[in-house]
């Protein structure tokens, strides 16, 4: 595991195409031990080509990412999870068919090769570490995944991506289309994740959400990071202002 203060994600000046596409246009950023990152950005500035990116979704036309100091740019997304990337994806992947219990299963398997890979270090016990953020899941692991609500869903991508007792977290949009009163519940869920020593690096499109929870802000416009810093440091930057009013 890692030491607070100890860089956990580099990500260095990485282009992603989309097709014929230039989407990210040198997108540089770091997340460390125990801390949340927000990259912020309105629709289509480059949150989820970037997340994707980093989960090695989306091949990379230079640049490189780095995880504990491995080079995981060339990578297969299932390698980078057994490295200890736990991710939620913005429509949350949740597979219908399935029923909660199975849909978690999944992920505990793969964390089974996180805790061989981290040579004696005990592994926290995935499924006191994933109902420990969301206990809700634990009443819905017989339905399946087509029966559950938007808030539901998020819940339980959130609580399989911590099933792989994660080093690092990567959350696309997970307050999106929640009603004020869940946020409140996930802006915790959140909080208690760090605390377990997990770092987590969210998209977010509104500065108020990502001012609530981030440590530090990344600012994506039209593909470049615009801003990093505070999040008090970014509402009175007036460029990000204007580029997330549009
Ligand atoms: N499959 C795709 N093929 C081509 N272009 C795409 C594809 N998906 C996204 N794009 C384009 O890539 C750009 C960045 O999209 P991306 O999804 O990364 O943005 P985002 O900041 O996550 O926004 P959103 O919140 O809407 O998902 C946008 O211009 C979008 O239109």
């Amino acid at each position: 595991m890692f030491t607070k203060g100890v860089v956990v994600l580099e990500v260095k000046a990485i282009h992603t195409y989309r097709g014929p596409a230039h989407i990210l246009n040198g997108v540089s950023l770091r997340v460390d031990k125990q801390e949340v990152v927000c990259l912020v950005g309105r629709n289509g500035a480059g949150k989820t080509t970037t997340i994707e990116s980093i989960m090695g979704f989306l091949p990379l036309q230079a640049g490189q990412i780095l995880f504990a100091n491995e080079d995981l740019t060339r990578l297969a997304p299932h390698e980078r999870a057994k490295r200890g990337i736990g991710y939620s994806p913005e429509d949350c992947g949740v597979f219908p068919d399935l029923s909660v219990d199975e849909n978690l299963m999944i992920s505990r398997w793969l964390g089974d090769e996180v805790s061989r890979r981290r040579d004696g270090a005990v592994r926290p016990d995935p499924q006191t570490q994933a109902f420990g953020v969301f206990p809700e899941v634990q009443d819905l692991l017989q339905r399946q995944g087509m029966h559950l609500s938007g808030g539901q869903r998020k819940m339980v991508a959130i609580a399989r991506a911590m099933m792989l007792s994660p080093s690092l977290l990567l959350l696309d949009e997970a307050f999106e289309g929640l009603a004020p009163v869940v946020v409140n519940r996930f802006t915790e869920a959140v909080m208690k994740i760090k605390a377990m020593g997990v770092s987590i690096l969210m998209a977010e499109s509104y500065l108020a959400a990502a001012s609530r929870i981030g440590d530090r802000l990344y600012v994506i416009d039209r593909g470049e990071i615009i801003f990093q810093g505070s999040p008090k440091d970014a509402r009175a930057d007036e460029r990000v202002m204007k580029a997330l009013r549009g």
